[in-house]
Formats: C-alpha cells, structure tokens, sequence
C-alpha cells in the first residue's frame, strides 16, 4: 500500500493506493504496517508534511518527492526554469499524457487557482495559465469593490448576469470557460481535425467539465499523475 499526498495551497490531501485504488487516509491514523512507500508533492505549506514524513522515517517507511524535470518519459516540459512550474500542474500533466497517450490534451485544475496547461499530442507541454480560481476570483471583487456582492447561494452560470451576485458569478465562470476556449486555439491543426482531449481536475473541476461537451473529470488526476512520476521516474 502506498501512501501519495498532495500539499496545495488550501489543504493537503492524502490518499491511500493499493489494488490500483484509492482509498480515503486519515492523516491523523495512517496505517503505517501496510504502507510499503510515501509519494508526495508540494505547491504550499511544506510544514503540513513534517509530521507525517518524520512518521515515516521512524517506521523505516522511503519517501520520494515529487519534483519538475525537463523531461519525463517522452513528456516535454515548456518552462525553461522547470522548477518554477508548480508540480500538481506537472503531475496533471503527466497523468493526461499516461491516460490519454498520442492524444493532444488541455489539462485544468481548478480549485485556489485554475491552471490551464496545454499538452501536444507528442507530448510536448506547449505552455499554460494560472487564473485565479473561481473563489479567489468573486472574492477580489467583493473585497476591492463598494457595491458588488456575492449572496451566498447564486450558482456559477454561463448566462447573462441580471443582478450583481449573478453578474459576478457568471462573470468568474465565463472568464474561466473563455481562457479554455483560447487554449483550443493552441492544438487545432485544421489539416489533421485531431481530437483535443480537456480533462479536469480539482474542487470546481466537476462544475467546468459540464461546460464542454466530450471533456472528462478526474477527482484523482493529480494522486494518478503521483503513481506515474513514481513509475516513469524510475524507468527514464
Ligand atoms: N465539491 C467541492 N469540493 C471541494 N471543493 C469545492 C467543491 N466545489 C467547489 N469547490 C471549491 O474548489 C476549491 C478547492 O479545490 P481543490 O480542492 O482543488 O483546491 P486546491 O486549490 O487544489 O487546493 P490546494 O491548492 O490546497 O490543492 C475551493 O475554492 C472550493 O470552494
Ligand atoms: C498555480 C498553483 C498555485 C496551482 O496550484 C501552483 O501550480 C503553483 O504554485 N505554481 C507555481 C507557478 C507556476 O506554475 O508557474
Ligand atoms: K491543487
């Protein structure tokens, strides 16, 4: 069984793999006679690992750290300074190359930030956004703002805005829905009419795959994308 957490900048998550699976870990009593491994990444606060990780050094437990390189595999990264790409985006990454091979892909993680990476069918990472994400994004406005407010209970909508709450809403939604639209613009080959594969990720994930028809959620892409770094890593 192996231990694979995720450190975001909200909150870290943590799941237990085994059979191919995840299961739900309680940090607070993790399992540590059953776990062989901890894979881990961090984007935010890495002290939220120190008690885990020093768990594990005392159960004789390895742990690796997830990290951006140039390549992994025949996946090619666009940042020339690597290590300035967040790893969860990373990790995305990698699990849409692993999950949808030969296929050009627009990953999007969308939770404190939105992030929107676009993938070449040969798996070159042709580059992204970082936007704020849906929260962040009412949350300026109703804090640098007199007179625009949120009510609590407007849902995200791609219409028109009649109101304030749903003006900001819709505004957020359509803001994000545009910038994918914008990262097509990046993979359409007119010649070849390949298929682009948008898959999604993170807590308004579920709410943007609804928006585009043929696109995919996946709660555990970036858990997925920590068992094939684990994987390719060794290999490559
Ligand atoms: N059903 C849901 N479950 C969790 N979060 C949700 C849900 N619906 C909307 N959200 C929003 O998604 C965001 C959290 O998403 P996610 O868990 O992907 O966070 P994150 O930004 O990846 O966090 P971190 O940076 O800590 O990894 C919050 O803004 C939350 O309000
Ligand atoms: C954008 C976030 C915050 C999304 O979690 C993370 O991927 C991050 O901190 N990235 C570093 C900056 C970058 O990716 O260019
Ligand atoms: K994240």
């Amino acid at each position: 069984m192996r231990l694979l957490i995720d450190v975001g900048n909200t909150s870290l998550k943590a799941v237990l793999w085994h059979n191919e699976q995840a299961q739900p870990a309680d940090i607070n009593n993790l399992p540590w006679l059953q776990i062989t491994e901890v894979i881990y990444a961090c984007v935010g606060r890495s002290d939220l690992l120190n008690d885990i990780l020093a768990q594990a050094v005392s159960n004789n437990i390895i742990c690796f750290e997830a990290k951006v390189t140039k390549t992994l595999g025949n996946l090619v990264c666009a940042y020339e300074h690597v290590a300035n790409l967040g790893i969860d985006r990373w990790l995305a990454l990698i699990a849409g190359f692993t999950l949808y091979p030969n296929t050009a892909c627009i990953v999007v993680d969308a939770g404190t930030a939105t992030t929107i990476d676009v993938l070449s069918s040969e798996g070159l990472h042709l580059g992204g956004w970082i936007l704020p994400g849906l929260d962040l994004m009412t949350s300026s406005l109703t804090q640098n703002t007199q007179r625009v407010f949120d009510d609590g209970k407007t849902p995200f909508t791609n219409e028109l805005g009649k109101n304030t709450p749903n003006g900001l809403k819709n505004g957020a939604l359509v803001a994000t829905i545009g910038a994918i639209e914008q990262a097509k613009l990046h993979l359409t080959d007119k010649k070849t009419e390949q298929k682009v594969q948008i898959i999604f990720a993170g807590g308004y994930g579920l709410l943007l795959q609804q928006q585009f028809e043929g696109s995919i959620f996946d709660s555990l892409l970036v858990m997925k994308g920590l068992n094939y770094w684990h994987q390719l890593s060794k290999t490559t």
